[in-house]
């Protein structure tokens, strides 16, 4: 990637970085990353059997989704029905989105009708290392692509990806609401396209210490997330306090349950906090879909007796900005749980 297209990471953040080099240097020690990383394979599903006459395949086919997401909150899906050529058409536009110059990236996007805040860069408000992300990415409302009256490769290779991998998220929210002997139309009426988040993230080399994160550790603000990564890897999970790492598979779509889920179905499936790690040589780039409702719908737990308040989606978003505003990190679900017995 040519130099001027690389957000200003290194200047920006060189007091944190120079502490930490110090502070390592003193005390000879380079900590986060030796937290016990595992390499496990997170369960793979193949969803061809979603579509099988044979009744008895496809309930054990929801079943293996619902369990993956209960005990996992993550999990990988196989003969999803996406054509590689979909994902090589979404990688050109990614790296051409990425190879425009910093300054036309972070002031208003013409050409791409995006306004400046759907770019993101390094970690505004970061106070310590650990708050610092080295990476950047377009975070992206679908309305910016499905209202736009000019048609270009970008917004048709975005819409037609869209397409597609709605169809999956509403399939497993629909499963995953069915298995909580839910069957509604919930996800039909309030999550629409629109509603719906592109973010697409680079990650630069880091040539930096290992503790500086690639994305900081976070739970999905959405209902589901659907990842495509690429064969770099990075991506790791936190679950039973161990980090560890997705190995990459360049068949697979990642599927991550979101906060959302995790209030509506009043934890039984779990939104786990993942983030990425550097690579000190490589590139890497992933897109994720952010399946979301409107801003108007409320989240209720389809539960009685909730851990969580109801609250609508546009509160939840208003209250993750203001924390990584205020605080630089996002504090997500545990603001929104009752405090029973509290006077
Ligand atoms: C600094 C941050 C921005 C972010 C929340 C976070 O604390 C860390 C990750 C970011 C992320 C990634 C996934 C979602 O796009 C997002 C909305 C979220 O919940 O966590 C973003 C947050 C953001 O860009 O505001
Ligand atoms: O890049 C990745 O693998 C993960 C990205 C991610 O967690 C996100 O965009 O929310
Ligand atoms: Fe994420």
């Amino acid at each position: 990637m040519d130099s001027d297209s690389n957000p200003p990471l290194e200047e920006a953040y060189e007091m944190l970085l120079s502490k930490t080099r110090t502070s390592n240097e003193q005390s000879g020690f380079d900590d986060d990353q030796l937290l016990v990383v595992e390499m496990t394979e997170l369960p793979v599903i193949s969803v061809s059997h979603l579509a099988e006459s044979d009744e008895g395949r496809r309930e054990e086919c929801k079943s293996e989704i619902a369990k993956a997401s209960q005990e996992w909150g993550f999990f990988q899906i196989v003969n999803h029905g996406i054509s590689n050529d979909v994902f090589s058409g979404l990688r050109v536009e990614q790296e051409k989105i990425f190879k425009q110059p910093f300054e036309k990236k972070s002031r208003e996007n013409k050409f791409f009708n995006f306004s400046a805040d759907r770019y993101r860069w390094g970690a505004p408000t970061a106070t310590c290392i650990r708050q610092l992300s080295w990476s950047e990415a377009f975070h992206i409302p679908l309305t910016d692509i499905l209202g736009s009256n000019e048609s270009n490769t970008f917004s048709s290779t975005i819409e037609d990806f869209a397409t597609q991998v709605s169809i999956l998220a509403k399939t497993f929210a629909d499963i995953l609401a069915e298995k909580m002997g839910q069957k509604c139309s919930f996800f039909q009426e309030n999550c629409l396209p629109s509603s719906c988040y592109i973010r697409l993230n680079r990650y630069p080399p880091c040539p930096l210490p290992s503790e500086v994160h690639g994305l900081m550790p976070h739970t999905d603000t959405a209902f589901i997330t659907i990842l495509n990564q690429d064969h770099v890897g990075g991506l790791q999970i936190l679950k039973d306090g161990k980090w560890i790492a997705v190995k990459p598979n360049p068949d697979a779509l990642v599927i991550i349950i979101g906060d959302l889920f995790q209030a509506w179905s009043n934890g039984v499936y779990k939104s786990l906090e993942h983030r990425v790690v550097t690579n000190p040589k490589l590139e890497r780039f992933s897109m994720a879909y952010f399946f979301c409702p409107s801003d108007d719908t409320v989240i209720e737990s389809c539960t009685e007796n909730s851990e969580y308040r109801n609250f609508s989606f546009g509160e939840y978003r208003q209250e993750v900005r203001d924390d990584v505003q205020k605080l630089g990190y996002k504090i997500g679900l545990p603001k929104f749980l009752i405090r029973r017995g509290a006077t």
